[in-house]
């Protein structure tokens, strides 16, 4: 089993609703500090937010519910009066009584002013202005089903709003760990959340209601988080530093390995070189290119450190640690044999993109020849044509977590937070940025990860190992370009600084 298994990044673990409240649970009996004191700390957090960005004296709306969402809600209310603010608060009623928490804070509201509305039905909603600024603390973690009536016009009444909109631990509406998608979800421009990324966060579907993601440290203690199981983790610096080998001063090329890249074709050869170059830049000890033989000039005179292997001659694994295969490569009869005969004969693991994706896609029986312990990389169009269309990404990422495990091998799942499934569990990247929403993005990934694998990390290591640089080079990249100028050269020839950067942490 190529099972790889990191335990030295608690922190990063991504919960369950259910989690998170277990995790508010063990910090008020341990630390020890009051629920309510807790309230105060995570309104405390939010407020400080609030005020330091230049609403200039805006008037503030809070919209809360009854839960503990919404005593968040009325305390950062009272935080912003407070400070003098102008603020009006909206709690939606149906009738039940609040939490303990939520009274609490709504009798200390009382104390300080009177401008306190229940909204029973449509007729008591405020007319928001474009002018204001909207905090949201409807509902949290706590939803347990889609809103309707009441909450879901109320809403559409914020969404329809040109307000400024900051919500309060998650857009509410939207669900911690499932799909939301249809669902009545506030469109934020802001939301605070407390403490780590929840995965609703790290998924396209939720970007719009999102808005701009500011994780506030709320001092929930570390400790709960070293017994509890999770599904999905992120990774951070610490985790990655734990991976990465520097090199030893008295090594030679044939420490690093060997990588052949299998790639590109008639109108794809800048895929081929732009995946040999990020694989040269990653440390592969020599790089080999399997390119037709009208390219081979081109090969020499832009990267004259590969080495080329002609297709015409057919392919060669004799002495090598790692392949990379699919950039550019075509989806002709002659990709077809080539991935065919690479999947029967070459037994260590592999790493299969793009084209050589899209040919497995048709020709399903080419799946189960997959050396176990191989890296697949596919985008979401690759990953539906491999596996079947998903209803939501939430869908789309349990496919690739089983399919991981039934296929033995690692799934990098690129987007935005690019995950990196292994049997059954994900891990989600962290850096990178839209910068890299560009054709040749994908090559270079393919060239960094088979220079790792030549380099003798593990399949898992490797793809986590080599999407963290991958994004740190294109943010480093960011210094000297936009998200817009930035290519895919760009990116690698920062994967030098990328590596640096590993070492500072
Ligand atoms: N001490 C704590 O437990 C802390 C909790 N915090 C806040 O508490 C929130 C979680 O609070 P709660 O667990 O009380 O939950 P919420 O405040 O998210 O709301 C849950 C309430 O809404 C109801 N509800 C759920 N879905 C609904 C729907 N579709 N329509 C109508 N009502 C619905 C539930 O029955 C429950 O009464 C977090 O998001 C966070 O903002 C923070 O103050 C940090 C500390
Ligand atoms: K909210």
């Amino acid at each position: 089993m190529y099972t790889f298994i990191i335990n030295y990044c608690e922190r990063m673990k991504i919960l369950s609703a259910q989690q998170i409240h277990g995790w508010d649970a063990y910090t008020i009996a341990n630390e020890p500090i009051t629920s309510v004191n807790l309230m105060e700390r995570a309104a405390t957090a939010c407020t400080d937010y609030i005020t330091q960005q230049n609403f200039f004296n805006k008037p503030f709306k809070v919209f809360c519910g009854k839960g503990n969402n919404g005593g968040d809600g009325l305390a950062v209310a009272r935080q912003l009066l407070q400070q003098h603010f102008d603020v009006s608060v909206y709690i939606i009623e149906f009738g039940a009584a609040g939490t303990g928490d939520f009274q609490t804070n709504l009798q200390r509201l009382h104390e300080l002013t009177v401008n306190i509305h229940f909204i029973q039905d449509e007729g008591f909603f405020p007319v928001i202005n474009k002018n204001d600024i909207v905090i949201d603390a409807l509902f949290g973690s706590g939803l347990n089903r889609p809103l309707k009536d009441l909450s879901a016009a109320l809403v559409q009444h914020i969404n329809q709003s040109e307000a400024f909109v900051i919500s309060i631990d998650v857009p509410s509406g939207m669900f911690i760990d499932k799909s939301s998608i249809n669902n009545a979800v506030v469109r934020a421009n802001v939301t605070l959340t407390f403490q780590q990324y929840k995965l609703c966060f790290l998924v396209a579907e939720n970007a719009e209601n999102t808005g701009k993601l500011i994780i506030l440290d709320i001092g929930l203690l570390p400790g709960f988080l070293n017994d509890i199981e999770t599904v999905f983790q992120t990774a951070d610096a610490a985790s990655i530093q734990h991976i990465y080998k520097p090199r030893k001063p008295f090594s030679h090329k044939g420490s690093y390995g060997h990588a052949l890249i299998i790639a590109g074709n008639t109108g794809k050869m800048g895929a081929a070189l732009m995946a040999a170059h990020a694989c040269l830049r990653a440390g592969a000890g020599l790089t080999t290119l399997n390119i037709p033989s009208a390219f081979l000039n081109a090969v020499h005179s832009h990267l004259p450190e590969a080495m080329c292997q002609l297709r015409e001659n057919g392919l060669s694994f004799e002495k090598i640690n790692a392949v990379g295969i699919g950039p550019g490569l075509g989806t002709g009869d002659d990709s077809l044999q080539l991935i065919e005969q690479t999947l029967n004969e070459y037994k260590l693991p592999s790493v299969i993109d793009a084209d050589a994706l899209n040919i497995i896609s048709t020709h399903k029986r080419l799946s189960r020849l997959i050396t176990p312990g191989s890296i697949l990389t596919p985008h979401p169009k690759e990953f539906e044509r491999l596996f079947g269309k998903a209803e939501n990404d939430f869908e789309r990422i349990d496919t690739a977590l089983k399919k991981s495990a039934e296929l033995n091998c690692v799934i990098i799942l690129k987007g935005t937070y690019t995950l990196i499934a292994q049997n059954g569990k994900g891990w989600f990247n962290t850096t990178g940025n839209a910068g890299l929403a560009k054709g040749g993005s994908g090559d270079i990934l393919t060239g960094i990860v088979t220079a790792l694998l030549a380099q003798k990390y593990h399949p898992f290591e490797a793809a986590l190992l080599g999407v963290y640089l991958h994004g740190l080079a294109a943010d480093i990249a960011l210094e000297k370009q936009s998200q817009e100028s930035m290519i895919a050269s760009d990116v690698v020839n920062c994967l030098g600084a990328a590596f640096g950067g590993l070492l500072m942490g």
